[in-house]
């Protein structure tokens, strides 16, 4: 499993910009760069309100000390314009932050998922270890949630650190002298509510990161269980069959209890780290309304300041506070945005490794030969434990033959078959393709997608790419003339379809697509002895130019192919022919 790392090291980083740098140099990158700038913009101009907000607190507050009532209207309708240029800037700098983050999401997730999906991306992510837990996941809510924490907590780091800038210079302006007798000596501290308030903040940064650095690790696991405990209440649903035809019902309650378990126990850690932060943090910005007054108090008492100074000052002092306890604020955020980080790299980086070793490193080689052959040589082939399955294997398939692939359960046929598609990496050897002809592979239970009966049968050719009576034509031949009123109606047909009947299915949709090469990796285990004949005599007269290779372990099997390669899952095979009787 892909483990979050603890710092953010320059390592971090790197990887860190690679994830960000690629949507603001992509294709969208002006709309990008120039959304982020007016966002920027808002973020300064609502820095700047604030600022002559602060400043409006000393005049409104000396009006109001000096009963000048002249002036208090006035000061009224002017905090009336600068508090509506803030909550302006605030409901458009939201609102484009948002416009800018769904769509670098958008481009995201079309990036992620493109490259999921290319070259089996997703399954040989499965073959080839876990280390990527929920891709799903990854795509859909780790990237939103990267896309807003990462612009939320950049755009409020800048803030943070203008509104800094902004009001240090009103605080060393409004700070004066303190003068501390020490002994016979007078300590002199210019500016000396600055230190205070950056003294102050720098103490709550400082205990709450040491507090609340488990979250990060804690956060991140907690993302994974849940996604873990809601993957296999999915299992259910998806075989929620099978599991009521076994009464699996205690077993699958012993399993989701374990797998909740362990989210009730992580949370229960993140709820004591939690409160201890909490505690904390609640203390702090308590005591952060009291202390700059109290800082100021020696200034008031002494006159140098009136009471529009020291609201003026309180309100500076909390400007300043707040935003240089900007890590303090969101620390919980950065330990979530770190540990979705983390799992994004992991998730890139073993896309990365998946395709290099499907582009570089992959023994077995797939080449595109002779139109009209299919050649293996040397083919060896393995599995990830390191245990040989087939040894050597040579031979050719030319146009028109049929072969039919047998030995016993485990002995590597569906493997053989995997390698011949390209997703089986583990092995050596060379596999030339048939060039530029095209190929089905039909597995023993065919994938059913969502959507109408006509979806169904034409995947993964879009809808309208058959004529209408083409395809009723074709349902009739494979016996499913009972569903032809159906063909538009939308249901969950892989629940409601028998296994036969998917089966038949998988039939239809060959002769729809009319391969020239055909892999059938028991396609006919669910059917009867009459419909298995009748379907592959419509295979010899519909497609007599396809080359069929079946895997399969009946004998009835055998009338409808020439050879037959037998393998003996300790490496060895034989070819043969078939004599029929
Ligand atoms: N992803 C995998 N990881 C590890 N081992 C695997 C994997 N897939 C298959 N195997 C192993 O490879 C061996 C061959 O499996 P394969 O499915 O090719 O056998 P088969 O001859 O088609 O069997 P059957 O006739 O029962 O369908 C089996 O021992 C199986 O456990």
């Amino acid at each position: 499993m892909e483990q979050s790392t603890k710092h953010f090291d320059k390592q971090f980083f790197r990887s860190m910009w690679k994830l960000t740098h690629s949507y603001w140099y992509s294709e969208e990158k002006w709309k990008a760069r120039g959304l982020l700038a007016v966002i920027v913009c808002l973020t300064l101009f609502d820095v700047y309100i604030a600022v002559l907000i602060n400043q409006w607190y000393n005049t409104f507050y000396n009006t109001l000390q000096q009963y000048r009532q002249s002036e208090f209207l006035h000061d009224i309708s002017l905090f009336a314009t600068l508090a509506f240029l803030h909550i302006a800037a605030g409901v458009y700098g939201l609102y484009l932050r948002q416009m800018l983050q769904i769509a670098w999401r958008k481009w995201m997730t079309n990036r992620y998922v493109n490259s999921w999906l290319a070259r089996r991306t997703y399954y040989r992510m499965q073959l080839l270890g876990d280390s990527t837990d929920n891709p799903d996941q990854r795509i859909s809510e780790d990237l939103n949630l990267f896309t807003s924490a990462t612009l939320q907590l950049t755009l409020g780091l800048l803030k943070a650190i203008v509104t800094v800038g902004s009001f240090i210079v009103v605080l060393w302006r409004l700070s004066g002298i303190l003068t501390l007798p020490l002994g016979s000596y007078q300590l002199t501290i210019p500016g000396y509510l600055v230190w205070a308030a950056v003294g102050y903040t720098i103490a709550g940064t400082w205990l709450t990161v040491k507090i609340g650095r488990p979250l990060i690790g804690l956060n991140y696991n907690q993302q994974r269980y849940e996604a873990d405990f809601r993957f296999s209440l999915v299992r259910l649903r998806e075989n929620s069959e099978s599991i009521a035809f076994y009464r699996g019902e205690n077993q699958e309650r012993v399993h989701f209890t374990k797998r909740f378990l362990v989210v009730f126990d992580n949370f229960w850690q993140i709820m004591k780290k939690q409160k201890q932060l909490t505690w904390f943090t609640l203390s702090y910005f308590q005591f952060a309304i009291i202390f700059p007054t109290l800082v100021a108090a020696p200034r008031y008492f002494a006159r140098k300041i009136e009471l529009g100074g020291l609201i003026q000052i309180s309100n500076a002092f909390g400007n300043v506070q707040e935003s240089l306890s900007f890590i303090v604020n969101s620390y919980t955020d950065i330990a979530a945005w770190k540990a979705v980080v983390d799992r994004l790299l992991g998730f890139v980086r073993h896309m990365e490794t998946v395709q290099a070793a499907a582009t570089g490193k992959e023994k077995i080689e797939w080449r595109d030969g002779q139109a009209g052959l299919l050649a293996i040589k040397n083919l060896k082939l393995g599995l990830p434990s390191g245990r040989m399955i087939l040894n050597n294997l040579d031979f050719q398939l030319k146009e028109g033959d049929a072969l039919l692939v047998a030995g016993p359960s485990g002995a590597g046929k569906s493997t053989l078959l995997r390698s011949l598609a390209g997703l089986w990496p583990y092995g050596e050897g060379c596999i030339l393709e048939p060039s530029g002809q095209t190929v089905l592979f039909l597995p023993q239970k065919s994938y059913l997608p969502l959507g109408t009966l006509r979806d169904v049968l034409l995947y993964p050719q879009p809808a309208g790419s058959v004529s209408e009576d083409g395809i009723k034509q074709i349902m009739a031949w494979c016996k499913l003339d009972g569903f032809i009123n159906k063909l538009d109606q939308t249901e969950d047909w892989s629940r409601i379809l028998s296994l036969g009947e998917q089966q038949r299915i998988a039939f239809a949709r060959v002769l729809l697509q009319r391969p020239q090469w055909l892999f059938l990796d028991e396609a006919t285990s669910a059917l009867d002895e009459v419909t298995e004949k009748a379907l592959y005599q419509l295979l010899q007269e519909r497609l007599n130019k396809t080359t069929i290779v079946s895997v399969g372990h009946r004998d009835t099997l055998n009338n409808y192919h020439k050879q037959k390669l037998t393998l003996d899952g300790a490496g060895g095979w034989s070819l043969s022919v078939i004599n029929r009787t």
